[in-house]
């Protein structure tokens, strides 16, 4: 069975570490390190799992998963690279922060340490989630699949290149804020017109749940089946254009495009000593 150490038990080393035991994983093969001691305590209650140190964490484990916020991650590999890893034991590194590229933690890692790329998204608490993957210069076929079955018992995997990722994060990493946005936003129109906050939000919520289902499983496009909910002359008709006017895709062409930015300007190059891996 393989252990993992998650480093950072935040919002996605929570999801990742409840994703991983409802979909069966022994508590005993995971291990996390957290910093903010209040955290620590709250996870091992929780989750009935090991908290302790990084290096410790990391002693031990087949797959250490980086899931800090990207400005902490520099620490976190030093850490690493002043323990035992190393290429032959195949400890295989794998970072969820977004926007820095595997060169950062390849150049202070012992040569050959793999690592793995992957920007996942919070759905996987609920084994619903979507991440992409990338391998870094270490990176063989057989840690891509090690990784592809860890996401794989919490949600759906696609394979990317690393140069894609930034605008995997656009879309899919922050995507779920983009739907409890507009959810948020439906039940306030719907407040605003006379329904209680209660019946809003259970419309809104079910709405939700019964389009996705659509669209996952119809087989029709988004395209297909708003027209299918659009009569002519009719009520969908009237809010389409309202929504158009309002200038709802060029508001989520610029949202995604800034996210994009956003996370390339993250692992923008400060000390790339040559190597570029995108
Ligand atoms: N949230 C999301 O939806 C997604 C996040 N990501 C990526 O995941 C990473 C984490 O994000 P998120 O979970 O939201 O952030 P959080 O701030 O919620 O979680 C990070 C946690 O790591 C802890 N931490 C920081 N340094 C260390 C350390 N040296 N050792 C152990 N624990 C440490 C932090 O403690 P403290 O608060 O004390 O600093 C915090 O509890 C980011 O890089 C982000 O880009 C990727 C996809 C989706
Ligand atoms: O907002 C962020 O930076 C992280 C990455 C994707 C989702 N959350």
């Amino acid at each position: 069975m393989t252990r993992i150490a998650v480093i950072g038990g935040g919002r996605i080393g929570e999801a990742l570490i409840s994703g991983l035991l409802k979909a069966g994983r022994a508590a005993r093969d995971l291990v996390v390190a957290e910093s903010f001691p209040a955290r620590a305590a709250e996870l091992a209650e929780q989750y009935a799992i090991r908290v302790t140190t990084v290096a410790d964490a990391a002693e031990g484990a087949d797959v250490v998963v980086i899931a800090v916020k990207p400005g902490d991650v520099d620490p976190v590999v030093a850490q690493l690279a002043a323990g035992d890893l190393d290429g032959e034991r195949e400890q295989l590194i794998v970072t969820l922060a977004a926007g820095l590229p595997t060169w950062r933690y390849e150049n202070k890692l012992p040569a050959g340490v793999p690592v793995v790329r992957v920007m996942p998204n919070t759905p996987m608490l609920v084994g619903e989630g979507v991440s992409a993957i990338a391998a870094g210069r270490f990176a063989k076929a057989e840690h891509l699949e090690t990784v592809r079955e860890l996401l794989g018992s919490v949600g759906k995997v696609v394979t990317v290149s690393e140069a894609q990722i930034d605008a995997v994060t656009a879309v899919s990493g922050s995507g779920p804020a983009y739907f409890f946005l507009v959810a948020e936003a439906m039940v306030d129109a719907g407040v605003s017109l006379g329904l209680t906050r209660a019946t809003a939000s259970e419309l809104v919520v079910q709405t939700m749940v019964g389009s996705a289902a659509m669209l996952a499983e119809s087989g029709e496009s988004a395209t297909e089946l708003r027209a299918a909910v659009t009569s002519p002359g009719g009520t969908t008709a009237a809010a389409v254009r309202e929504l158009e006017r309002g200038g709802l895709r060029t508001a989520f062409y610029d949202a995604l495009t800034a996210a994009k930015v956003k996370s390339a300007a993250l692992g923008a190059p400060t000390e790339k000593a040559g190597v570029s891996a995108e």
